[in-house]
């Protein structure tokens, strides 16, 4: 079912931002006791084409078995090592206010792989406050032991971003979640993916706009139904 070496080679970045959403919806195969899946099944779990879904496999030396399908349990297991999910990642988040809070204690990090292990902010009066069991340090405390292979978040106004993310990418960050309205620029060599909720739903607007019209458009052209006259006599 799987060619190791196939995997490793190129994966358009599509196909990896696709990889946890077939992770998600094989884990809650799984979770009904689901063993084999058929590519139509799984492709519609996951909200995507099926073909597609069978060319994004393709790239990591999944085919299935004709006629059965795929194996829940090693498709699972390949799609992790793909994305390097074997073991935990350490995860520190820069900027303890709302945003930062909320993230902190947000379980579905751990459950995904991903431990939340440092809390950093710059205030002196948020320094040394225990948020979701953690105390939150300053970046002097996080750069006397500038952790290895950890993903920084950045949850500050974004006027302080671009700053926080040359602190963490000198201190060896090369993944970076930018929660902060901003373009960051980095070395090559460092990944920044970015999560934007209003651009998200300035999108939603377009959409919603247009849907609009398109049903006042609908509306203008429909024909006039007359009321029948009443009888006068
Ligand atoms: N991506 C999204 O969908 C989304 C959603 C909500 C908020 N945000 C963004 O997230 C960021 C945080 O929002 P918030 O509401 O939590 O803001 P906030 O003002 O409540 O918190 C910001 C925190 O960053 C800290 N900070 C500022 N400069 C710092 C620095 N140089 N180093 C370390 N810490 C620093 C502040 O002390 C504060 O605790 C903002 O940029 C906001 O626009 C994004």
């Amino acid at each position: 079912m799987t060619d190791a070496p196939a995997a490793r080679r190129g994966i358009p970045g599509a196909t990896v931002a696709r990889l946890p959403v077939y992770l998600r919806a094989l884990g809650a195969l799984a979770a009904t006791g689901v063993d084999t899946v058929s590519s139509e099944e799984l492709a519609e779990a996951a909200g995507v084409r099926s073909a597609k879904l069978r060319k994004d496999l393709s790239y990591l030396g999944s085919y299935g078995v004709r006629g059965v399908g795929y194996d829940v349990v090693r498709l699972r297991e390949e799609i992790a090592r793909e994305l390097g999910l074997q073991h935990d990642w350490a995860v520190a988040i820069v900027g303890m206010g709302n945003l930062g809070h909320a993230l902190a204690a947000y379980s579905g990090f751990a459950t995904r792989g991903f431990r939340v292990a440092w809390l950093v902010d710059e205030d002196p009066a948020i320094i040394g406050r225990t948020i979701a069991g953690l105390t939150v340090i300053s970046f002097d405390d996080l750069a006397s032991e500038p952790p290895q292979g950890v993903i920084g978040v950045i949850a500050t106004p974004p006027t302080a971003a671009q700053a926080v993310a040359d602190r963490l990418v000198d201190m060896g960050v090369h993944s970076i979640l930018n929660f902060a309205p901003c373009v960051l620029n980095v070395p090559d060599g460092v990944e920044v993916r970015k999560v934007d909720l209003a651009t998200e739903l300035q999108i939603l607007a377009f959409h919603e706009q247009h849907t609009r019209e398109e049903i006042d458009g609908i509306a203008d052209l429909a024909p006039v139904v007359e009321e029948p006259k009443e009888a006068t006599s």
